[in-house]
């Protein structure tokens, strides 16, 4: 039997029940076992985190750049191995899966550079003979709660500014990918992380996420994941007067006009729509196109989707994995089902694929004839699902891709200048591209959306400040 790899708990790694973590390729592959951990180990793993708290908070600058930058260098040399572990436990192709350990790795080097850049303001009162300073300090003891879709992207970007800014965590993977989680904080441990800095509880969100809401000693929650469940979160936080910052769903729209590059059009809604099988926060599913370019972009696009090679996560040449599981499956199936009840077109796909393995395979499926108010239209899918709905023009396209709850991410496809311009200004959202896939985003600017996409200060780059620190204004009379 493999070796069960452990719950770390005030810097000692902790059995529990084991639990496999099965490979959506091929569920006859074991990727490795994992301690479950309970309520009990949840409220240990908090204790341990405010006990280390004073500690870390006042450590060495040096001391945290050194442990970030370590996990960088850690990182990115094994990201081939870690990328084919992520692969192995989520689905997504080995380049994807690469590329995402590549992108933690240049996460944990931003964030050891902004440990050296700390910096706070100091400003003239408007009182004789008075100084005023303003410094970030850190919040305390920070809950993370991770979802599956980016196993270790996701917990990198909530991770590193944690402990760059002096906090302490406790971290809770997803129950179906704890491979990436486990790994990360190895690395860290390992890196000189004092005890109780970082603590790991794998398990259920509705255990183990929930004795992390229910706690005052956690000061502030990250979470990303479903809408229902960030809803808990805000609720749970506000009655311990906690702060939290939530990343949920998208129904994120791509805009093509008739002045587009039918080449680029294609690609760039094949990708946003179906690479890594469509589960991305950011994906798009609403696929905007005006009336003078559709037909001709319709056919090109169900050529592209009809060839997507559908495979095994770590076959060279496949395009798209599988989907996570036979949940996620099964509601992809059923917005499927319900576009054709609803009067959408199917043009291309929808059907499970068989393998040679047993695996999560959908074929990714194409809808036109949409429109904005069906349900395939409105609700998440989370899948390799896009309906494609028919404009006149570019006012009505910006009016149908802002006709939702949602505002993450959203895209548009044109050679003008002038509707590019007008777009960035006006769409609704807090992510734009223009010419590029609406998921795939850089990691040293701001990320996160409006409405009810996401809620609090914005995620990654400089200004993850804003979130993993509370602001302080001191004065002080010269006498
Ligand atoms: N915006 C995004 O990036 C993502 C959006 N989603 C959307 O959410 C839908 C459902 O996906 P799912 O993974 O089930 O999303 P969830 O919101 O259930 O999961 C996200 C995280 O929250 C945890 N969690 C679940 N219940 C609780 C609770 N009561 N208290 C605290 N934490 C909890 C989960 O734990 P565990 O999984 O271990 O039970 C997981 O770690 C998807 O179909 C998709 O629409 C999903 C993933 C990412
Ligand atoms: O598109 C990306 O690069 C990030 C997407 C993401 O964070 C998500 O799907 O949760």
């Amino acid at each position: 039997m493999s070796e069960l790899h452990r719950n770390l708990i005030g810097g000692e790694w902790i059995e529990g029940e084991a639990v496999d973590n099965i490979n959506p390729s091929n569920t006859n592959d074991v990727v490795g076992r994992y301690a479950r951990a309970t309520a009990a180990d949840t409220e240990k793993a908090i204790a341990a985190a405010k006990a280390a708290f004073p500690a870390w908070s006042r450590s060495g600058l040096l001391e945290r750049h050194a442990i970030l930058s370590k996990t960088a260098q850690e990182i990115l040399a094994r990201k081939e191995e870690l990328g084919r572990l992520l692969s192995r436990e989520e689905g997504k192709t080995l380049p994807e899966g690469i590329g995402e350990a590549t992108r933690a790795g240049q996460i944990f080097d931003f964030f050891a550079g902004e440990v050296l850049r700390l910096a706070g303001e100091t400003v003239p009162s408007v009182r004789p003979n008075i100084g005023v300073e303003i410094t970030r300090e850190p919040v305390g003891v920070v809950g993370i709660i991770t979802p599956w879709n980016f196993p270790i992207a996701i917990p990198a970007w909530k991770i590193a500014p944690a402990l760059c800014y002096g906090n302490t965590v406790v971290f809770k993977p997803a129950e179906l990918v704890p491979g990436c989680a486990w790994a990360i904080v190895d690395i860290l441990h390992r890196a000189g992380l004092p005890k109780g800095v970082l603590n790991l509880v794998m398990g259920k969100g509705s255990v183990v996420g929930q004795a992390m809401l229910d706690s005052k000693d956690v000061h502030a929650l990250t979470f990303t994941g479903g809408t229902s469940t960030g809803r808990r979160v805000a609720e749970a936080s506000i009655k311990v007067n906690r702060k939290f910052q939530l990343e949920m769903g998208g129904k994120n729209p791509v805009i093509v006009l008739d002045d587009a590059d039918l080449k680029v059009a294609v690609e760039t809604v094949a990708q946003s729509a179906f690479f890594s099988t469509g589960q991305r926060c950011t994906a798009s599913s609403r696929v905007i196109v005006t009336e003078g370019i559709h037909d001709k972009f319709v056919a090109a696009l169900a050529e592209r989707v009809r060839n997507l090679k559908v495979g095994d996560a770590l076959d060279q040449g496949t395009e798209i994995g599988p989907v996570v599981d036979e949940s996620q499956l099964k509601q992809d199936c059923n917005y499927i089902e319900i576009g054709k009840s609803e009067g959408a077109n199917l043009v291309v796909g929808g059907e499970r694929v068989s393998r040679s393995t047993p695996g999560f395979y959908l074929q990714p499926a194409l809808f036109t004839e949409a429109t904005n108010q069906m349900r395939i239209s409105r609700e998440e899918i989370f899948g390799p699902v896009a309906s494609v709905i028919r404009v006149k023009n570019y006012e009505e396209a910006l009016a149908t891709s802002n006709d939702t709850e949602f505002g993450l991410s959203a895209g548009i496809v044109t050679t003008s200048l002038k509707y590019a311009t007008h777009f960035k200004r006006n769409a609704e959202a807090g992510m734009v591209m223009v010419n590029l896939p609406t998921a795939g985003v850089d990691f040293h600017v701001p990320f996160g959306g409006r409405k009810a996409s996401s809620f609090g200060p914005r995620e990654q780059g400089r200004y993850a400040a804003e979130f993993f620190t509370v602001v302080k204004t001191a004065y002080t009379s010269a006498g």
